[in-house]
């Protein structure tokens, strides 16, 4: 491929020197490069092929980096990389030490704010004109969000507060909603209905056609003919975003840079919150990936452009999603209480099967994880048996939900937390650190860690059937490769289980990294307890293990602080035990995207890591002398 013309950007100055009629050109390179790097590194795909020209419009009419461009979520920014400096680096994308997937503010000074999770962007763009006209700049700050992401909470409630004036002062703020008729999934709810409807063009025609009928023969006719900016607003209903006080244009399409450079000058000049809508496609310009926009949302490695993604020769191991996934279906089967709940994740949540055959039990609500736990809750009350599938880093969003609306109602609701701890190329906005943390506080709440796929599905049942809220977390990916007993035995509540007899250490395993910690503990003759609940955790297992051992090692995928370990501890103190205990998990820093084996071989929570903490606290021969106990 000739990158000729793409290979003389290394800054949006080079793009904005390039005269107009070369732009089609830089979009149609920056396009096929966008594909032959995300085909060598993985990565997202259709959103990036989706903004190639929005892009090259953008960096072309906004002074950026003193413009701020806003990108929600984010991962649609790979052509604003490679046109902002990043050419090069695209060949380390999402991996260690390489760029990340998303904007991040350490990255650029084009990334004026990072992302990752949705439906931040106008927030922040807001918050930067707002700053702007504090300061006496005359700065534009643009937000760039999708449809799918247009559905949260938290887009509102910045349109609401953006579209008024504060103190006589409006925010130059643009919104520009790239509407690809896509989420991951096909879009749901009211507001897709919604923007089908303005896209077709049937709202405004018909509603001006039926405002001129009845005003045919009044002077109002005339005068609203001639400004029929006005009658937007006079004599037919405005948009929706119109009424939140924004300035509605469109919707254009976002791949014909001869309307979008135009309408984008437009708008910059403009005062006040404006508003853009642009239909772009999902996929642009990959054949496979415009007629497949789900499959193509994202690679998850290397692929031939020409052939598309292909399945592995060899079966790839069963996934804690899938084993999820078939609960999921099994035990609605046998309990027609049961609803599965997904915010916008139904591929990654592992309900695509469930969502076929029970479509009337399954809910996709979209980008909306406060609304999914308060509408789980909603179903409980009414003796509903809801499950919530989410992944642990987008639960986040939903504490207050989860405290308020589930835990001290002490409804039971069943949290399936995915892609709990580190997910490796997604880095730290997706990781799952600190669900054990922030759940284990909450009063009423069972915390549950399956050890492998065999234990997830027993504890999602062991979950299900408790009369309260439960979380049972696992990680992205496989694990130990147990192969799960069809027939579901609810674990006995609250307890561990011994799985190696020892000497001197005990090592106390939550959740996956049992298996490494079984590993370290062959080499230093440990015993090993499988501790299975968090919450409620066994105690006496704990104070048993403090009895017999010298020296006691908790070891977690969840951050140190607040996490399982923090619970052993405050056991043995509520015990009055003097123990020296190791805490092993993830440390109080962001860790950044990479391959998840080498990150956590990096925090220290392989077999050989273990150990060697293990014996750097203990010594070689873990010698510990009870009456030295620290903490
Ligand atoms: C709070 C939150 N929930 C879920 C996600 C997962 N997610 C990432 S992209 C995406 C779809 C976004 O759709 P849209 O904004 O229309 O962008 P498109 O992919 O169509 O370009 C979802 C659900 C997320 N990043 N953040
Ligand atoms: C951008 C985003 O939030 C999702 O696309 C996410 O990257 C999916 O992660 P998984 O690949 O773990 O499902
Ligand atoms: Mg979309």
């Amino acid at each position: 491929m000739d990158y000729s013309l793409l290979n003389s950007i290394d800054s949006p100055a080079d793009l904005r020197r390039l005269p107009r009629t070369e732009l089609k050109k830089v979009a149609d390179q920056l396009r096929a490069y966008v594909l032959e790097s995300v085909s060598k590194t993985g990565g997202h795909l259709g959103s990036n092929l989706g903004t190639v020209e929005l892009t090259v419009a953008l960096h072309y009419v906004f002074n950026t980096p003193e413009d701020r461009l806003v990108w929600d979520v984010g991962h649609q920014t790979y052509p604003h990389k490679v046109l902002t400096g990043r050419r090069d680096r695209m060949s380390g994308l999402r991996q260690l030490g390489g760029i990340s997937g998303f904007p991040r503010r350490d990255e650029s000074p084009y990334d004026t704010f990072g992302t990752g999770h949705s439906s931040t962007s106008i927030s922040a763009a807001h918050g930067m004109a707002m700053a702007a006209k504090l300061k006496g700049e005359s700065r534009k700050a643009v937000a760039i969000i999708g449809d799918g992401s247009m559905t949260a909470g938290m887009a509102f409630e910045a349109l609401n507060n953006a579209g008024v004036a504060h103190g006589g002062v409006l925010g130059d703020v643009l919104v520009i909603l790239n509407d690809n008729d896509m989420s991951i999934s096909p879009p749901v709810g009211a507001l897709n209905k919604y923007l089908a409807r303005l896209m077709s063009g049937s709202f405004y025609t018909a509603a001006r056609e039926g405002a001129k009928s009845v005003l045919k023969h009044t002077p109002l006719y005339e005068f609203a003919r001639k400004f029929e900016e006005h009658t937007k607003g006079m004599v037919v209903p405005g948009t929706i975003f119109e009424e939140f006080g924004f300035n509605y244009v469109g919707p254009i399409d976002g791949h014909d840079l001869e309307s979008l450079i135009p309408t984008l000058e437009n708008l910059r000049d403009k005062k006040g919150p404006q508003f853009l809508h642009i239909v772009t496609k999902k996929g642009a310009g990959y054949k496979l990936a415009e007629a497949d926009p789900v499959k193509y949302h994202a690679a998850s490695g290397k692929f031939d452009p020409a052939v598309g993604f292909v399945k592995p020769a060899t079966p790839p191991k069963l996934t804690f999603t899938q084993v999820f996934g078939d609960w999921l279906c099994d035990m609605a089967e046998a309990d027609p209480r049961l609803v599965g709940i997904t915010p916008a994740m139904r591929e990654g949540s592992g309900m695509v099967e469930f969502h076929k055959r029970f479509p009337q039990r399954y809910h996709d609500v979209g980008i909306a994880e406060q609304h999914s736990v308060t509408f789980a809750a909603g179903l409980a009350c009414e003796g509903v048996k809801p499950v919530v599938a989410i992944y642990s880093t987008f639960l986040q969003r939903a504490y207050d939900q989860m405290v308020h609306d589930v835990a001290i109602q002490n409804l039971p609701v069943l949290f399936a937390l995915d892609r709990a701890g580190l997910v490796g190329a997604d880095g730290a906005t997706h990781a799952g650190n600190y669900d054990i943390a922030y759940t284990r506080c909450i009063p009423n709440m069972a915390v549950l860690t399956p050890a492998d796929e065999n234990e997830c599905r027993q504890a999602l049942y062991t979950g299900f059937l408790h009369d309260g809220p439960v979380t049972v977390r696992y990680p992205r990916g496989s694990g130990a490769g147990v192969t799960p007993v069809a027939e579901m035995t609810a674990q006995p509540w609250g307890k561990g289980e011994l799985r190696r007899q020892g000497e001197r250490i005990a090592i106390l395993a939550f959740g996956t990294l049992l298996y490494p910690a079984l590993a370290a503990a062959e080499r230093l003759n440990a015993t090993v307890a499988n501790m299975r609940f968090v919450k409620p955790l066994d105690a006496e297992l704990v104070a048993e293990l403090a009895r017999t051992h010298d020296a006691l090692v908790t070891v977690e995928d969840g951050c140190i602080m607040g996490g399982a370990g923090s619970a052993v501890t405050e056991a043995l103190n509520a015990a009055g035990i003097a123990i020296p205990v190791l805490q092993l998990g993830l440390p109080d820093e962001f860790v950044e995207h990479g391959d998840p084996a080498k990150l956590m071989s990096l925090c220290g929570l392989d077999a050989a890591g273990i150990e060697a903490s293990i014996v750097k606290r203990f010594g070689e021969k873990p010698q510990v002398v009870r009456a030295a106990a620290t903490r």
